[in-house]
């Protein structure tokens, strides 16, 4: 099954929730647990088992594994295999973008099924272009995995890359960064819509405001699904992903909301309730 499909079913079933597992070392302490690999063992593992088949999807993030060095990331490919075993989708975020002879190992390494690191998903950084994630496009096409890219992220400080003007806009997109981004990922969604969404997916923060009706494109436009992060610790709710994204897109579960902290801070015996406490009011929409 195409992953924009796999994704929409699996949203249509647990709800449109992803919850991040994102170890910080203040987590693991309020876990109980040692900062230390068997800590990020357990803790991975323990979320994994007590999310899976409450939520649609969980998001590794690899940066709180790259910490440990080698030992941490072979705890992420414990993490990754435990998802599929549970039958959980993964979203790795990795946020990688480079040219595109090295996006090719970037793409071989999170995307090729034959990798200890493969996932279902991954999100990628277009900041080197969007031309250059193009290995990472299509290795998700020739395993049926599904990418994220960065557009209109959640952290104040993007604004400054993704709001400037390119120069030709995109038919429907407007001329900013983050609205070429939106239209090019839109166009390889092209044989796609909203209630048969593609494969290629973009990530939107929660917490962006009218940015994009400002820069003069809906990202909902994209024909894909939308990662939105920012939801919980960074202070964005219902309310504000309403506002990003409407009533409508939510209620198709078209829009992957996505919240780490605030689920995981739950404890390891709380964070199942926690998870599907956030999505009973996200379903509550629309
Ligand atoms: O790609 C991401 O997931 C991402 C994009 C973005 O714009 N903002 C953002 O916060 N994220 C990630 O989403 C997670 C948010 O964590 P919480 O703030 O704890 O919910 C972190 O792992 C971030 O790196």
């Amino acid at each position: 099954m195409m992953f924009g499909t796999r994704l929409r079913a699996a949203m249509d079933e647990h709800g449109p929730l992803c919850v991040g597992i994102d170890p910080h070392d203040h987590l693991l302490e309020a876990w109980g647990l040692p900062r230390t690999v068997e800590g990020l063992r357990e803790f991975s593992l323990r979320t994994v088992t007590e999310l899976a088949g409450n939520v649609a999807a969980v998001k590794p993030q690899s940066a709180f594994y790259e910490q440990h060095g080698s030992a941490g990331v072979a705890v992420l490919e414990e993490t990754l295999a435990a998802c599929r075993e549970h039958d959980l989708l993964s979203v790795l975020d990795i946020k990688r973008g480079d040219i595109g002879s090295t996006m090719g190992a970037y793409a071989r390494a999170y995307l090729d099924p034959s990798s200890a690191l493969a996932a279902d998903s991954i999100t990628v950084s277009p900041y080197l272009g969007f031309g250059a994630l193009e290995p990472a496009f299509g290795l998700a096409e020739a395993h049926d995995r599904g990418v994220f890219v960065l557009a209109l992220t959640s952290n104040p400080e993007g604004a400054e890359v993704q709001h400037a003007q390119c120069g030709e806009a995109v038919d429907g997109f407007g001329g900013s960064v983050a609205g070429s981004i939106v239209g090019q990922v839109a166009a390889r969604n092209s044989a796609h819509s909203p209630r048969d969404p593609g494969r290629f997916g973009l990530v939107v923060g929660a917490t962006i405001g009218s940015a994009a009706r400002e820069l003069g494109f809906d990202p909902t436009d994209c024909k894909g699904p939308i990662l939105a992060p920012g939801v919980g610790a960074q202070g964005a709710g219902i309310r504000e992903l309403i506002d990003v994204f409407g009533s409508e897109a939510i209620a198709a579960n078209q829009i992957l909301a996505t919240t780490s902290r605030a689920v995981l801070s739950a404890g390891p015996d709380g964070v199942r309730a926690a998870a599907r406490s956030l999505n009973e009011s996200l379903t509550q929409v629309g």
